[in-house]
C-alpha cells in the first residue's frame, strides 16, 4: 500500500472460552479507501469488526490507528478519533423519532460532521424523519444506524451487514453514496454477504475463513480461487459476473 495507512490491524487473536474466533488476522486500511470484508457465516467478520471498534479487545496483536496504538482503548475514545460503526442488529432509541436518533448523536459530532439534516437526506430517511424508530422496518434501522454513525464525522466507518433486505435500486444508490463517502477521505470497512454489493463499492476484499484471512485481492480473482472457491463450495456467492 503506497499511502500511510489509517488503520493497522496485526496479527489479531480473540478467543471465546477455548474457540478462536480471529486466529491472527492482519490488515491495512488507507484514507479515503474501502476494503470488502466477505466470508462464510462465522468466519469471523463481525468478530473483527468489534475488535477494531472496541467492542471487544483482543487477547493478541495490534490495532493501530493513524500511527497511535488503539489496541485497549474504549469504545468511546475511538469514536472521539473518529471510528464508528454500524449494527448487524441496530439498535435504536425506539421510542424516539429518527431525527431525534440521529440529533442525539450528532451531540458527539466532531468538526466538520455532516449535519442531521444532511446524514437524513443522505441516508435517503428524510421523508422518515419524524417517525419512531420503532415504526422502521430492519433496512431502514440499519440506514438510520449508518445515519447516526455518520453524524459523528468518522474518518473510519465500519459498516456490517448494510445490504440484507434493501432492493436492487437502493443497493445501487447506496453503493453510490459510500463511494461519495470515500471520495471525502472517509475510510470504510465494509462486512457483507451480498457480493454485488461489494463488487460495486471496491475492487479490494479479504475474505475470511475460520478466524483467517484466506485471500486479499479483487472479488474476481477471489472467485477464480481455489481455496475461496472449497470455501464457498456449493454456494454460487463467489459468482460475482452475474452481479450488478
Ligand atoms: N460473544 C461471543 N461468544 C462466543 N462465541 C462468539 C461470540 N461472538 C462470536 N462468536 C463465535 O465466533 C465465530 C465468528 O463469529 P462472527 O460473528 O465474527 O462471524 P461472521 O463472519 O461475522 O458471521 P456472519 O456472517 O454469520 O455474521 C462464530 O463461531 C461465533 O459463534
Amino acid at each position: 500500500m503506497s499511502r500511510e495507512p489509517l488503520l493497522l490491524v496485526d496479527k489479531i487473536v480473540k478467543t471465546f472460552g477455548g474457540f478462536k474466533a480471529l486466529d491472527g488476522v492482519s490488515l491495512q486500511v488507507a484514507p479515503g479507501e474501502i476494503l470488502g470484508l466477505v466470508g462464510p457465516n462465522g468466519s469471523g467478520k463481525t468478530t473483527l469488526i468489534n475488535v477494531i471498534s472496541g467492542l471487544y479487545h483482543p487477547d493478541g496483536g495490534l490495532v493501530q490507528y493513524q500511527g497511535r496504538t488503539i489496541t485497549n482503548w474504549p469504545m468511546h475514545r475511538r469514536a472521539r478519533h473518529g471510528i464508528n460503526r454500524t449494527f448487524q442488529i441496530p439498535k435504536p432509541f425506539k421510542t424516539l423519532t429518527v431525527a431525534e436518533n440521529v440529533e442525539l448523536a450528532h451531540h458527539f459530532a466532531r468538526p466538520g460532521a455532516m449535519t442531521p439534516r444532511e446524514v437524513l437526506e443522505f441516508t435517503g430517511l428524510a421523508d422518515a424523519a419524524d417517525r419512531l424508530a420503532q415504526s422502521l422496518n430492519s433496512s431502514q434501522q440499519k440506514l438510520l444506524d449508518l445515519a447516526r454513525a455518520l453524524t459523528t464525522g468518522p474518518e473510519l466507518v465500519l459498516v456490517d451487514e448494510l445490504a440484507a433486505g434493501l432492493g436492487p435500486h437502493e443497493l445501487h444508490q447506496m453503493a453510490d453514496s459510500l463511494r461519495h463517502l470515500a471520495d471525502r477521505a472517509m475510510a470504510l470497512i465494509v462486512v457483507e454477504h451480498h457480493l454485488g454489493f461489494v463488487n460495486q463499492l471496491t475492487d479490494r476484499v479479504i475474505v475470511m475463513n475460520a478466524g483467517k484471512e484466506i485471500f486479499e485481492g479483487s472479488l474476481a480473482l477471489a472467485a477464480q480461487d481455489p481455496i475461496v472457491s472449497a470455501v464457498y463450495l456449493g454456494n454460487d456467492a463467489v459468482d460475482v459476473s452475474s452481479v450488478q
